[in-house]
């Protein structure tokens, strides 16, 4: 891949640091920000048994914290038998993780660090590199990046990555969000038409050739833009499959940057509508082949009718939705990759087509393309 802005290469994409730095890290730096993924039960309840059910692998080891935030899992990694924590923040926040460690009597055992992992120093090689770098969907923010640079630069040839494995699933699914974002971008339209009025009457400029812009512009917003949901799992309408699995001692930063998957997905009886797709994802901490966990830990944030997460699902949603019968199956591709202007944000692209029996002569509808952008 060419190294323009967006694009990936073996050293990643070219980054403006200030522009990542005001989009992208900012918030970070917000305690408010760090506390919601604290209070993230499902999130904080796996990492912390990773730990502390499998401590033979902290226990007098030095330990690398990829963007340590509070300062949590470095504390933990201490508690655990940790001999040195390095804890890298590239925010203000490190501030905070130094005041956290030193009120929870681990200062001489974590350092925190405040910089950039890119560009900071470590004295050392370390034996574990722990780290909370998922976004929506897993990849969307792109700290895996940075994690890789982190582990390629730092990580012992006999160390281990907490987590160790990372899947991306996909689902087909049902929703009635679709319904109410179509009216949303409808009123959308129809104001603007009485705005485009209003603006000629008033005050003489007819503005009617920025119609076909704004419409674009709204259409995009409202139906192209993947949203946020905490589905159900009677949402999910056939069997959900992985579109990406990564093993983080091995994947490269090119393996990070695309996603390319086909699926071929039989759709359960008694829906009948398919609305959408639904992406999410799982992490593992499994240690390393040689030195494998005690004590296998999951984390996962796939729809549940119990334990939610701060990521919920990201939902891609048909417009309009598509009509099938039981047993028909819905096949096709999904494209994700960086989008050109923000390499933390993704675009993705759904080309799917119903196909009505698995009969070869079966009915095809025309293949439909759905662009959607993970923002
Ligand atoms: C999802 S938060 C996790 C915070 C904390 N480890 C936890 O589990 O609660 C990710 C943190 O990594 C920091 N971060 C992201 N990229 C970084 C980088 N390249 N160098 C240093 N810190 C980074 C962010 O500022 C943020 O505080």
């Amino acid at each position: 891949m060419s190294r323009g802005a967006g694009g990936a290469s073996m050293a990643g994409p070219v980054v403006d640091k200030g522009a990542d730095f005001a989009n992208y890290f900012c918030t970070y730096a917000f305690l408010y920000h760090q506390k919601e993924m604290l209070s993230d039960s499902v999130r904080m309840d796996a990492y912390h048994a990773s730990i502390f059910k499998n401590t033979k692998h902290f226990k007098n080891k030095i330990v690398l914290d990829v963007g340590t935030g509070s300062g949590i899992l470095a504390i933990w990694a201490a508690q655990a038998g940790a001999k040195k924590v390095y804890a890298v923040e590239a925010t203000k926040m490190a501030e905070h993780a130094r005041q956290l460690a030193a009120g929870n009597g681990v200062q001489d055992i974590v350092e925190v660090i405040e910089g950039s992992i890119e560009d900071v120093e470590l004295p050392e090689m370390v034996d574990v590199i722990i780290s909370e770098w998922m976004g929506y969907f897993l990849i969307r923010e792109s700290m895996f990046d940075s994690v890789i640079k982190a582990r390629d630069r730092w990580l012992k040839p006999t160390g281990v990555m907490y987590p160790s494995h990372a899947r991306m699933w996909v689902a087909p699914i049902r929703s009635g969000l679709g319904k109410a974002k179509l009216q949303d971008y409808e009123n959308v339209m129809v104001d603007w038409d009485s705005f485009i009025q209003d603006t000629n009457d008033y005050y003489g400029v007819n503005m009617s050739v920025l119609t076909k812009p704004f419409q674009e512009e709204q259409k995009k917003y409202y139906l192209q833009t993947a949203l946020w949901n905490n589905l159900h799992p009677s949402q999910i309408i056939g069997a959900p499959f992985i579109a990406k699995e990564f093993d983080c001692l091995t994947a490269s930063l090119k393996d990070a940057a695309s996603v390319h998957s086909s699926f071929q997905v039989e759709l359960w009886e008694g829906q009948l509508k398919l609305s959408g797709f639904a992406g999410w994802f799982d992490v593992q901490f499994k240690g390393r082949a040689e030195d494998p966990a005690d004590q296998i830990i999951e984390l996962t944030t796939s729809p549940s009718a119990e334990k939610s997460t701060h990521w919920g699902q990201q939902v891609f949603l048909l417009q309009p939705p598509l009509d099938y019968e039981c047993g028909n199956i819905i096949e096709g591709q999904l494209d994700i990759t960086r989008a050109k202007d923000n390499h933390r944000l993704m675009d993705l692209k759904f080309t799917h087509r119903l196909i009505r029996s698995r009969d070869a002569n079966g009915v095809l509808a025309p293949f439909t393309c759905s662009d959607f952008y993970l923002e």
